[in-house]
């Protein structure tokens, strides 16, 4: 009898007295449990021999159940401090007992209930009783943890079920594969079995020398327990990135690099930013130390701007009348916003001089000393836009964020008023997040101001913003915690499984 190669040798291994699991025969074989297991269904579909499935759990410690292995449980620490003090004959207060056990934060709480539970004694009004019949030194648990860490079994389903929730043990199911030769099997390899070339796939050599018409093709098992494959793929941030970058590129608009580390003039200055704002601090802001200072700002702009700052453009227009220092303009740091490729841009550094109308974006990242919580990290990635005509109006900002954010399903947008130095007026965007109903704050927009635009040499309207990718992800997809989908404390799971909705 002809056979594919790991059949026959999957056949030769498996014995006909005793089951085999696939997990050994592999190793023996130096074949990959998956091609033994695919192998065995084959024989077995064949009748030559069986293969059986039979669950297995194991049972693992999590670094708490390790902990109290080493240290003890904390209940027993309470019970042992507990005897000593005399609680046996008069309650002792809880709190001389919680020091004596050398207890604190969770392990307070944790000791108590589980005290309580296993009837150590009692707790009441601060004061603990201990019944000096109970017996710790014989806790089940504590015994199912050692034998567990000493690679024993633990039979007892109740206080396995106990450690399990109280979190100190892992339970996992796994399917266990065993190979046994059957009757026909014997017989076949008694009359002699070899390997027969077989092909598992069909490849490109195959089909341009046309054998692919008289080799034999191995069956192919569809329903061959097969391990899980993750590949690697694109940060679901990522991904919305790039679906923001289409939605804009769809409504026109061209999109706009330019440094990560920038110059304060271009961050800030150009933006007409007092250079005493609280963001031009080192509390907010990242500063690079080495290089520390730009070499290259153009001299004219730098007076322009300067001037600005000092007396304001025009009439009707007043600077801040404080001293302006260029050396601080030209420290550089991590951009605390993509403003930056805006004002680089509008005067004429990044393309040279730009004639209305035009549109431009950025999605990148920006760096911010914020204090991280469920909605913000130290760094972020910012929709940065803005439109240049001859006239601009507010409804024409808000028809740009209508028509952009209908694109992820989000239609209840709200505008607040707001200030920032360089635009007027301003507003602050806000939409409601699915599952909590809660506004969040998802962007900050205005038109920006002459005090801005005049010293870039721009005479035509402007209009402009930046928006949180972070904020319009959790709109779109429901998620309640950026730290779940960005950053450290990342959540895996999301990521692998998240689908980004079209
Ligand atoms: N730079 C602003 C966003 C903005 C850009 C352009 C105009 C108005 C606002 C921010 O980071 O919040």
């Amino acid at each position: 009898m002809q056979l594919p190669e790991t059949q026959v040798a999957v056949l030769r291994a498996a014995d006909a007295q005793s089951n085999r699991d696939v997990t050994d025969i592999a190793d023996e074989l130096d074949e990959q449990p998956q091609a033994v297991a695919r192998a065995g269904f084959e024989l077995d579909d064949r009748g030559l021999a069986s293969l059986d499935e039979r669950g297995e759990e194991t049972v693992t410690l999590t670094e708490e159940g390790e902990r109290y292995v080493e240290e003890g449980l904390p209940e027993i620490a309470l019970y042992e401090a507990a005897v000593d003090a005399g609680a046996a004959e008069n309650p002792v207060s809880l709190g001389q007992l919680i020091g004596e056990a050398g207890l604190d934060g969770d392990a307070v709480d944790i000791a108590l209930a589980n005290f309580a539970r296993k009837g150590y004694g009692d707790v009441e009004s601060g004061d603990v009783t201990v019944d000096p019949g109970a017996d710790p030194a014989d806790d089940p648990e504590l015994r199912a943890l050692e034998a567990l860490v000493a690679g024993e079994d633990v039979d007892d389903e109740s206080v396995l079920d106990q450690l399990d929730r109280r979190g100190l043990v892992e339970r996992d199911e796994r399917t266990v594969r065993s190979i046994t030769l059957t009757g026909d099997g014997v017989t076949a390899l008694m009359e002699g079995v070899e390997a027969a070339e077989t092909v598992d796939r069909l490849t490109p050599e195959l089909l341009t020398s046309g054998e692919w018409e008289s080799v034999e093709f191995t069956d192919y098992n569809v329903e061959a327990a097969a391990d899980d494959i993750e590949p690697g793929r694109k940060h679901s941030l990522r991904e919305m990135a790039d679906r923001v970058k289409d939605v804009l590129v769809g409504m026109g608009f061209q999109e706009m690099r330019g440094p990560t580390v920038d110059a304060d003039f271009w961050i800030h200055d150009c933006l007409f930013m007092p250079q005493d704002h609280p963001a031009r601090t080192h509390w907010d802001r990242f500063a690079i130390e080495n290089p520390a200072k730009i070499d290259e700002i153009p001299e004219d702009l730098v007076e322009r701007v300067k001037a600005a700052h000092r007396d304001g453009v025009g009439e009707d227009s007043e600077g801040y009348h404080s001293p302006w220092d260029e050396d601080f303009a030209r420290q550089l740091a991590l951009r605390g916003h993509t403003t930056s490729l805006t004002s680089r841009h509008l005067a004429g550094e990044a393309l040279g001089d730009l004639e209305p109308p035009q549109r431009f974006f950025s999605v990148e990242k920006a760096y911010r000393n914020d204090e991280l919580d469920a909605t913000h990290l130290l760094e972020f990635f910012q929709i940065e836009g803005w439109v240049m005509a001859e006239e601009l109006s507010v409804r024409d900002l808000m028809g740009t964020f209508t028509e952009f954010y209908e694109q992820f399903g989000i239609t209840d947008l709200e505008f607040k008023p707001t200030y920032n130095p360089y635009t007027e007026p301003s507003f602050e965007l806000f939409g409601r997040h699915p599952e909590t109903d809660e506004l969040i704050e998802i962007g900050n927009s205005g038109i920006f101001r002459p005090e801005m635009l005049e010293p870039l040499e721009v005479d035509c309207d402007v209009m402009a913003w930046g928006l949180a990718l972070e904020r319009l992800m959790m709109l779109a997809t429901g998620a309640e915690d950026i730290r779940d989908v960005h950053g450290t404390l990342v959540d895996l799971e999301y990521l692998r499984t998240e689908e980004v909705i079209y």
